[in-house]
């Protein structure tokens, strides 16, 4: 019987996510073993700079592809919305599970909701998304870097460096964290980072008994919503000095897509809903308005969340 090693990060976002994925597979995989392959990579070195000045959130990725690709590990599990549209050559996302809740949410130091913080009061985000949602609705805020892992950020809060923080209400809820959220910031006002919420489990393309286990723990809902999300973010071909989101959910038979993309200084932003039957047609046709209405002159190459 095949002992399975999967690649992980060392963090406790990434542990909790592995151990999620790890237990789908048990029962999918019965007799399986599975072994935990920790990986530092170079994503994890960096914490005092935005991704998007560093080379972006690949970084997470490259290195536990390499173990993948090697041997040294069959499969991995990443946040969707950390994984590049191109993969290495070789390997493919063999399970997309059922995504998380995918909206950011609002961890506030005295519990104010977002509309009721204080003039000129400081919001942490390193996200030029986020960055661009509270521009839209507070403009009179202040906004200044935070970045580093979830703990790192609720103490940056909790030692008073900030009056509040967003970040992605998956994270919070995977670490049993739930109870530090202010507010469910809505997919509205705050448009998801494309594939947030949701888990891609990589494995190598040519290994059919992974790949049968994979297809098995894989959620067709989410798949297909992650691939209209996809399709637009490749579309359009936001670099990563530009706020970008999008989120699609299955409403009835059909898919409904919606796109943010903000100007690089995150003051003029346009917003694009359609409903669609094919996945990466519907990403397409949303890319094609957005790009319409003028968000081509913002855009250049990559992505940023
Ligand atoms: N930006 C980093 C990152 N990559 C994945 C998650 C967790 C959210 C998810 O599962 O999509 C986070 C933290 C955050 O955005 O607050």
């Amino acid at each position: 019987m095949r002992t399975l090693r999967v690649a992980t990060r060392r963090s406790a976002l990434a542990l909790t996510q592995t151990n999620h994925v790890v237990e789908l597979l048990k029962r999918v995989a019965r007799g399986v073993e599975f072994e935990l392959v920790p990986i530092r990579t170079r994503g994890d070195e960096i914490v005092d700079r935005a991704l998007s000045e560093v080379g972006g959130k690949g970084l997470f990725v490259a290195d536990i592809e390499q173990a993948i690709a090697t041997g040294q590990a069959d499969l991995a599990v990443h946040s969707l919305k950390d994984v590049p549209f191109e993969l290495r050559e070789g390997l493919t996302i063999g399970a997309v599970p059922r995504r998380e809740d995918p909206r950011d949410a609002l961890v506030s130091r005295a519990g104010q909701m977002l509309v009721e913080l204080p003039p000129g009061a400081r919001i942490g985000t390193s996200s030029l998304r986020r960055q661009a949602a509270i521009r839209r609705l507070r403009p009179d805020l202040r906004v200044d870097t935070l970045r580093g892992n979830i703990d790192t950020r609720l103490r940056r809060l909790a030692e008073g460096q900030f009056d509040a923080i967003v970040l992605a209400v998956s994270g919070l809820h995977r670490l049993g964290l739930d109870d530090k959220i202010t507010e469910y910031l809505p997919v509205h006002q705050f448009v998801p980072a494309v594939g947030q919420g949701a888990l891609a489990v990589e494995c190598r393309a040519d290994d059919d008994e992974v790949m049968r286990y994979l297809a098995a723990i894989s959620d067709p809902d989410t798949t297909r919503a992650v691939e209209a999300e996809r399709a637009f973010l490749s579309r359009v071909e936001g670099s990563c000095q530009v706020p970008i989101g999008a989120y699609a959910e299955r409403v009835g038979h059909q898919l409904r897509l919606t796109a943010f993309v903000a100007d690089p200084s995150g003051t003029q932003h346009i917003q694009v809903e359609q409903t669609g039957d094919h996945p990466r047609a519907l990403g397409v046709a949303v890319a094609d308005e957005v790009l319409r209405q003028g968000a081509d002159a913002w855009l250049k190459a990559g992505q940023g969340d």
